[in-house]
């Protein structure tokens, strides 16, 4: 239904009313330059939209003439969606994108100035770095311990400065080497990038603002288009963006809204100044505060107040509700980051359950934030234990990661010697020389004569290869013997561990500078805390048992239920989105703030923001929670509670089980951890299951999902009598979840009790 058609008479009212008299103002000013400023949940993004939707109602302007800028692409859609569902039809023709996006349609239309062709390619970091290794490969910069990273960092700082090569080779210090290096490579990237007709994604923006400023005529064409340019989220620019901006709005209004305590981007050269320096870049300009929150429970707003009045440096503003002070917050501090996962299941299973009648919360409603990747691990495989469906928003699951796949494969290939595809996927992971040609030549040799690949490693010398790669190969295969011999003696995080230390898998890692690489660091590391943890719950257990408990979890990994899920995210991703109940975890120092920021200047304001961003997240829930112990790298270590929740007066939080919530475990966290002791998959696996995986539990691992069983809504209940391919009869003695995420612990009277993800399992019911 279009709103618009009740106000007939004045098209425009509809697009004010419900505005307090700050907003309706910001949607009305009519001016060379607006800035609204105000704190979270404050109806910033609301304003905008509903501001683009006057400016078309009152026909100030046609859509062509509308640019509006949002940070990511899903923002743009949803103001799209919402003009669209005011004004209908109307909204069709605005540029709507973010600034990669709206870069990429000019730089289509004019990169022939530029030297480039209209069907240019844009290179992902990935392709970048691929350029960059082997630059730094032909000029020998390794001896100066210069990697694809580290280099890649450096040029994209510049080109967010707006520094071309050239410049950059100006301004460098000739009496150090690395710094000569650093640019010989840039102009020899940037050299690369021109003849392959590509632009990196930090160029998308550089060049465009060189296009504008190398070609006046064109920029005055766009100029001429865009009478009005709105930016959302003003105060994560970075100086190229700003220039672009700046460019463009000579002569168009320009309207911006931001909040500088949310600038959380300053470590991709996010500059606050863009916003705080607004009316001096503006002459003119109008600046408009917004003061009234629309989200949040005063009890959250006082807790984000109380936090982000720490910083220093900003002006002072007081966000207040009229929503009333709702609930308090709640606190727990977990034993380990698992009872802290588990704490988390058990009050989403509380707030979503029927129970709670018309306040019962959807699972989409519902959303779980953390610092880093590598914390989401413990919450998934709690999250699937209880059956709660979730989705990872803009990241990849944690089995589904590459360097665990790599690690896993691994493993999979010593336990299983016959699988080939794990075989051929860690054969040069991490790089020995054995490259695609090889790899295709060994695969072929195998399938001829029957054998697997790893057989063909043994007999190497039969393929004719030269004496590096044989070399190589032979290696390799050592290696792979040598792990396997560990099986049946060593507990499987030993193994785990030699893997990764002596592949080198690792080491490849760590020696990188780029920060994707130092988070995969991190996954590997709580991979190996997986695997204690396993051994602990199963002191008998040997890796086929552990592959197996693993390819259950990862083979729920695949299921996703698309009816409502739980939403997991990183904080920085967040930003701009808002649910009803929020859980914020691991608000331990080195965590939140991050280690990191320890060493960063203003680094530690800028962790400050992240937390106050994701307090403001919450609309009606909030949730604080750390963990006493984290295990890092399989070592647990004791975890101090983030110096930010002191800031909270504490009677905003209600703390559960424990007074403090930070002193020693009480019994409910006792009794949690008895639970995760109780808690295994396979009681009695050293049993009649040891041994090589079963094909099709192997397949489940492989990701094969859709070649295995698929019990499509087979529901099993306690009591259910049913039949396993492999482990014959067994008796359901307790199930966990629904649909496609219900898991059943069946015990079979031959191999004792199982946990078994229903839909995947080769069980029928008898
Ligand atoms: N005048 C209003 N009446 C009712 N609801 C409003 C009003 N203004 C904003 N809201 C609602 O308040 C919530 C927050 O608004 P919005 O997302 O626009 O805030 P924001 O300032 O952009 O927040 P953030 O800083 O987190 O990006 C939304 O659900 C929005 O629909
Ligand atoms: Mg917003």
């Amino acid at each position: 239904m279009n709103e618009l058609s009740f106000f007939a008479a004045d098209a425009t009212a509809g697009l004010v009313e419900g505005l307090n008299p700050q907003q309706r103002e910001a949607v009305e000013y009519r001016g060379p330059a607006l800035l609204i400023v105000a704190g979270a949940g404050s109806g910033k993004t609301r304003v905008l939209t509903h501001r683009i939707a006057h400016l078309l109602a009152t026909k100030d302007a046609w859509p062509s003439q509308i640019l509006a800028i949002t940070f990511t692409n899903k923002a743009a859609a949803e103001m799209r969606e919402r003009v669209r569902y005011l004004l209908g039809e109307a909204a069709d023709g605005m540029w709507l994108k973010t600034f990669h996006s709206a870069c990429v349609m000019i730089l289509r239309r004019e990169s022939g100035r530029l030297g480039h062709d209209s069907n240019f390619t844009i290179y992902d970091s990935g392709d970048s770095r691929a350029i960059l290794k082997r630059l730094i490969k032909e000029l020998g910069a390794d001896i100066h311990k210069l990697t694809p990273a580290g280099v890649g960092a450096a040029i994209s700082n510049a080109k967010n400065e707006l520094a071309d090569a050239e410049s950059y080779a100006r301004n460098v210090d000739q009496n150090d080497p690395v710094a000569r290096m650093i640019s010989e490579i840039f102009s020899r990237y940037q050299y690369e990038l021109r003849k392959n007709n590509a632009f990196d994604f930090d160029d998308l923006i550089g060049e465009t603002v060189h296009l504008f400023r190398a070609f006046p005529e064109v920029l005055a064409q766009y100029q001429q288009k865009f009478k009005h340019i709105l930016v959302d989220e003003y105060q994560d620019t970075n100086h190229a963006q700003y220039a672009l901006i700046r460019e463009l709005a000579k002569t168009a209004s320009l309207t911006v809204v931001g909040d500088s305590d949310q600038s959380i981007y300053a470590f991709r050269g996010a500059d606050i100044r863009n916003i705080t320096e607004f009316e001096k870049d503006f002459p003119g300009a109008k600046t408009i505060l917004l003061e009234q929150n629309y989200r949040s429970t005063q009890n959250i707003l006082s807790a984000a107040n109380a936090v982000i009045s720490n910083n220093f440096d900003r002006p002072a503003k007081n966000l207040w509700t009229a929503a009333g002070d709702g609930d308090k917050i709640v606190g727990y501090t977990g034993y380990s980051s698992h009872d802290e996962a588990q704490f988390i299941a058990d009050e989403i299973n509380k707030l979503h359950s029927k129970s709670q009648g018309d306040d019962a919360i959807a699972f989409r409603d519902i959303a779980v934030f953390y610092r880093t990747n590598s914390q989401t691990r413990a919450l998934e495989d709690i999250f699937i234990r209880s059956g709660i469906p979730y989705r990872v928003v803009g990241g990849t699951k944690f089995y589904e990661r590459q360097e665990i796949k790599d690690a896993m494969a691994y493993l999979v290939a010593i336990a299983n010697t016959r699988d080939d595809l794990a075989t051929r996927r860690i054969l040069n992971v991490p790089k020995r020389g054995i490259g695609d040609a090889s790899e295709t030549q060994i695969a072929s040799y195998a399938e001829k004569n029957n054998l697997s690949v790893r057989q063909v490693l043994s007999h190497v010398s039969d393929l004719g290869f030269g004496p590096k790669i044989t070399g190589a190969i032979n290696q390799f295969a050592e290696l792979m013997d040598n792990l396997e011999a560990m099986i049946p003696n060593e507990n499987v995080d030993v193994i785990l561990r030699a893997v990764l230390d002596r592949t080198g898998l690792l080491e490849s890692l760590r020696n990188s500078k780029d920060p994707q690489d130092e988070a995969r660091v991190e996954n590997l590391e709580e991979l190996v805390s997986v695997a204690r943890e396993f051994q602990r719950n199963n002191p008998e257990g040997r890796l086929p048992d552990f592959l197996n408990e693993v390819a259950l979890v990862a083979a729920a990994d695949e299921l996703d239920d698309e009816s409502g899920t739980v939403s997991l995210m990183t904080l920085h991703t967040a930003k701009g989105l808002e649910y009803e109940a929020v859980f914020l975890t691991g608000i331990e120092e080195g965590l939140l703030p991050h280690r990191m920021s320890f060493i960063t200047p203003g680094g530690m304001a800028e962790e400050r923001r992240l937390f106050y961003v994701g307090i403001t997240r919450a609309r009606k829930k909030l949730h604080l929670s750390l963990a006493m112990t984290r295990t890092t790298f399989g070592e647990s270590e004791s975890a101090t509670p983030s110096r930010y929740l002191q800031e909270i007066p504490s009677d905003l939080i209600d703390w559960r089980e424990s007074g403090s919530g930070r002193g020693m475990p009480t019994t409910r966290y006792r009794a949690s951890i008895a639970d995760d002791q109780g808690y295994g998959s396979s009681e009695g696996s050293s049993g009649g299951y040891g041994g090589t995986p079963s094909t099709k539990e192997k397949k489940v691992w492989s990701g094969a999902i859709s070649s295995v069983r698929n019990n499509e809504g087979l529901q099993l209940e306690v009591g259910d009598m049913i039949e396993h391919s492999d482990f014959g009869k067994g008796k359901v003695i307790a199930t966990a979840g629904e649909g496609a995420r219900q898991t059943a612990e069946i015990h079979f009277g031959s191999v004792g009790t199982k946990r078994l993800l229903v839909k995947v399992a080769p069980i029928s019911k008898l």
